[in-house]
């Protein structure tokens, strides 16, 4: 039996659009074995409106990558468990991209390296600021150049301050908050925002946390387009206090929060009386996707 585990992502930190992510201590768990057709079992609330047909698409890119492998088809039996809500802005299809990818370089003793495995799946993402993290762990900033199909990823120190993710209670597909993004730039925006973004990674290597702050509200890139499909962000920015910070995490809807520690308490009970969302303290998660195979059952 293969026993996988994912942690999520939250993308961006704010101005790192596209390019910077941190995993979470949030799960996508899985329990694999061959069989002689597709079974598809589901565990627990977060993933149970999704469909066990052929349109699932941890089936879906599993039969992607033996084609795209010129592997021989099979069929697996999957026991699945999720912590991660669907379509929140905390790499839920990246971790479901992950555990595809797992299972077919398991089954079939592909054998690929984490940077293989980090570029392949940045091809197909577009992008690799959820999956590098939920690879690798910590905080990671990667670059997917789709010129020549390279990915270059680096990792960075986590955050040490508290963090806390605000989940709102509704949906918002990646695909729908990209459609709000414009085609283009001007440049001398684009150098603000460039500007703002190496400013957010020299904070988290120098851990000056209130310059991190500051920047990772600062976002250029993407947040002001989004803005209006997210009503909970302004909600949250009017609550919070002058050492506590707030970035739209990766497509939304979440909001992720980086707080002083002195001043933790008061923030998390003001953002608590906030109503339709959930508020959960997370800390990065620094081991990245775990792969092993064991005997007998561990989720049931
Ligand atoms: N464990 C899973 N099994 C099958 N499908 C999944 C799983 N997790 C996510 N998905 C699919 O991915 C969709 C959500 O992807 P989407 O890219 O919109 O959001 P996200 O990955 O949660 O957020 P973001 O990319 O902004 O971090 C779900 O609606 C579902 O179809
Ligand atoms: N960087 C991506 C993350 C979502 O997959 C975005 O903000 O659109």
């Amino acid at each position: 039996m293969l026993y996988i585990k994912v942690p999520a992502s939250t993308s961006n930190l704010g101005p790192g659009f596209d390019s910077i992510g941190m995993a979470i201590n949030i799960y996508l768990e899985l329990e694999v074995e061959e069989s002689n057709e597709w079974d598809i079992q589901h565990l627990g609330e977060v993933l149970s409106e999704l469909s066990n047909d052929e349109n699932h698409y941890i089936r879906k890119m599993c039969e992607h990558f033996m084609t795209h492998f010129e592997l021989e088809h099979k069929a697996f039996k999957i026991i699945m468990y999720s912590d991660i809500p669907l379509a929140r802005g905390l790499g839920s299809s990246g971790s479901a991209l992950i555990a595809s990818l797992e299972i077919i370089n398991h089954f079939y003793q592909l054998n690929l390296s984490e940077e293989e495995r980090i570029r392949i799946l940045s091809e197909i993402e577009g992008h690799p600021d959820n999956v590098a993290p939920s690879i690798k762990g910590g905080i990671v900033a990667g670059y997917f150049n789709h010129a020549t199909n390279e990915t270059v990823t680096l990792s960075i120190p986590v955050i040490k301050w508290p963090i806390m993710v605000v989940i709102p209670n509704y949906e918002l597909k990646t695909e729908e908050a990209r459609d709000v993004l414009p085609d283009n730039m001007a440049f001398d925006e684009a150098v603000k925002a460039g500007a703002i973004g190496n400013m957010l990674v020299a904070a988290l290597f120098a851990k000056n946390y209130s310059i991190l702050g500051k920047m990772m509200m600062n976002d250029l890139y993407h947040e002001q387009y989004r803005a209006h499909l997210v009503p909970h962000f302004k909600r949250v920015k009017d609550v919070i206090t002058d050492n506590c910070y707030a970035f739209l995490s990766g497509a939304g809807p979440s909001i992720f929060i980086v707080c002083h520690p002195d001043y933790y308490d008061e923030n998390r009970f003001n953002l608590l009386k906030l109503p339709d969302c959930e508020v959960k303290s997370i800390e990065p998660d620094q081991e990245g996707v775990i792969t092993f195979e064991k005997d007998g059952h561990m989720l049931n």
